[in-house]
């Protein structure tokens, strides 16, 4: 759990930010994590920008919207140099779907908190293969703090950390819900079709 600083009490020149990372498989509740504390950032009446890859508009070409329908605005980018650009003089940067961005991504995140902001990322660690994802291994080590939340494995109940897909395309990215993956545990992950 995080106690939102209170940016107003100090100059933004002599306040450092830092890096959150939330990570985890699919449906393990990145999003929805994401969004309470994007929420509570602005409760604090703190200045919050969002942002997402455009590539993924899965249900909306704007919001950022988690499995069980929160939702919140954001400005959908095509490289992660486009957040320095639109970040402006904000408190809060939130970004999600982090692993479909550039690696560049995490020099920008360095440069934000550096800068004064508070950073959190949300994203995938690892593929449907078991690797990890884009810039998510190297944004997790910068970090000064990381979340690795689970999902429940839909084969047998539980904690599950892997995306399982159902489809045969091996192509990294592939964009899809319930219709192409179900979040699984080490053991179901590997029985594969057995499961
Ligand atoms: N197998 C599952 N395990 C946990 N939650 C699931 C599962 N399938 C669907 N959900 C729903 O997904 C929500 C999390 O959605 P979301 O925050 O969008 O996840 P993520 O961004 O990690 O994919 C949960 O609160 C729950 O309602
Ligand atoms: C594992 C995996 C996932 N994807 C895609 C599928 C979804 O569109 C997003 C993940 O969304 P979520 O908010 O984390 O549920 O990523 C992909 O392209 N490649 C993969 O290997
Ligand atoms: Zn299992």
């Amino acid at each position: 759990m995080f106690i939102e600083p209170n940016h107003h009490s100090q100059p933004k020149q002599t306040s450092l930010g830092w890096i959150e990372v939330v990570c985890g498989s699919m449906f393990s509740g990145k999003t929805e994590e994401l969004i309470r504390r994007l929420n509570r950032a602005k409760i604090a009446r703190q200045k919050v920008e969002i942002f997402k890859p455009a590539i993924d508009k899965r249900y909306h070409d704007e919001d950022i919207v988690s499995h069980n329908e929160n939702s919140i605005r954001s400005t959908p980018v095509n490289t992660s140099e486009e957040i320095v650009l639109f970040a402006g003089d904000c408190d809060v940067v939130g970004i999600d779907e982090a692993q479909f961005l550039d690696q560049n991504l995490v020099e920008v995140c360095n440069k934000l908190a550096s800068s004064g902001k508070r950073v959190i990322v949300a994203g995938l660690d690892m593929d449907f293969s078991g690797k990890p994802f884009g810039p998510m291994p190297l944004l997790m080590a910068v970090a000064e703090y990381v979340t690795k939340v689970h999902a429940i494995c839909v084969t047998c109940g539980s904690v599950a950390q892997y995306s399982y897909r159902k489809v045969t395309s091996q192509d990294k990215i592939l964009l899809g819900e319930t219709d192409s993956y179900e979040a699984r545990c080490r053991r179901c992950y590997h029985l594969g079709d057995l499961a």
